[in-house]
């Protein structure tokens, strides 16, 4: 089974994926993680983010900056934003995605793209959102509890400048996809979110079961 987990910075998209990787038993990817390892590689190598090319060049990078705390911070976040919008960007991390879609079993993605590009074909697709102040708010205690001293208001600045990127970039902008079903976390608990979210996985998956038996009768 292959979900999909789509949605705006800290709508709590990746609390839910994590949790219905759990859930289902199934591994899990955060593709938002790659994007950043690009844009913190392009640092590294004194690049250009705006730069296609040079976003490009950095795309090339060791498994092992997946896991480097610098990756959560805001500004890499932000510089993520800025290189995920070029189409060859994108289309060098494509195949990574799709093979751990595509793996026996299935997996849990979440991202900007996964129900409209990565894995069109996803048997169940969320589309996590809130509002821009509850997401900055939630991001900003997130920063803080990692030491940062960053304002809430730059933090909510920086997540509308990051939604406007996202959605109205020409290479797989960050859109639900039609089959999508839209889980608003902004007034529900983690705990109240997860519980949503596995009652649509749910209900996806048996219609889809439906649908198909009715098919092949
Ligand atoms: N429903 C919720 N209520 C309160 N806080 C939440 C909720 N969902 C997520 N959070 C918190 O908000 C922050 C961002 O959530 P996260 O899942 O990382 O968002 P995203 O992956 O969409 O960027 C985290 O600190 C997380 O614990
Ligand atoms: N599938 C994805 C995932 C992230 N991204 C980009 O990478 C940036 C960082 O993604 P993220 O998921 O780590 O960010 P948060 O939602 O956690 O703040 C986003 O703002 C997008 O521009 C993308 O274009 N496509």
């Amino acid at each position: 089974m292959i979900i999909a987990v789509d949605g705006p910075a800290a709508s709590g998209k990746g609390t839910i994926a994590r949790s219905l990787a759990r859930h289902y038993g199934l591994p899990y990817l955060d593709t938002g993680l790659l994007y950043r390892a690009v844009a913190e590689n392009v640092r590294r190598m004194e690049l250009n983010p705006e730069i296609e090319a040079d976003a490009v060049a950095a795309c090339d990078f060791e498994d092992a900056l997946l896991d480097d705390p610098v990756l959560r911070t805001d500004d890499v976040g932000k510089m993520a934003s800025i290189a995920s919008v070029h189409p060859l960007v994108r289309a060098a991390l494509f195949h990574r995605q799709r093979r751990f879609a595509n793996q026996p079993g299935g997996a849990v993605l979440d991202g900007r793209d996964i129900g409209t590009v990565i894995a069109p074909e996803a048997d169940a697709k969320l589309f996590v959102r809130a509002t821009p102040t509850i997401r900055a708010k939630r991001r900003h205690a997130e920063l803080r509890d990692n030491g940062s001293s960053v304002s809430l208001d730059k933090v909510l600045a920086d997540i509308r400048a990051r939604d406007l990127r996202d959605s109205t970039r020409s290479a797989a902008p960050l859109v639900a996809a039609n089959d999508a079903a839209l889980l608003d976390t902004s007034f529900l608990s983690i705990e109240a979110s997860l519980q949503r979210a596995i009652e649509l996985v749910d209900r996806q998956v048996a219609l889809r079961a439906e649908r198909d038996a009715y098919r092949s009768s």
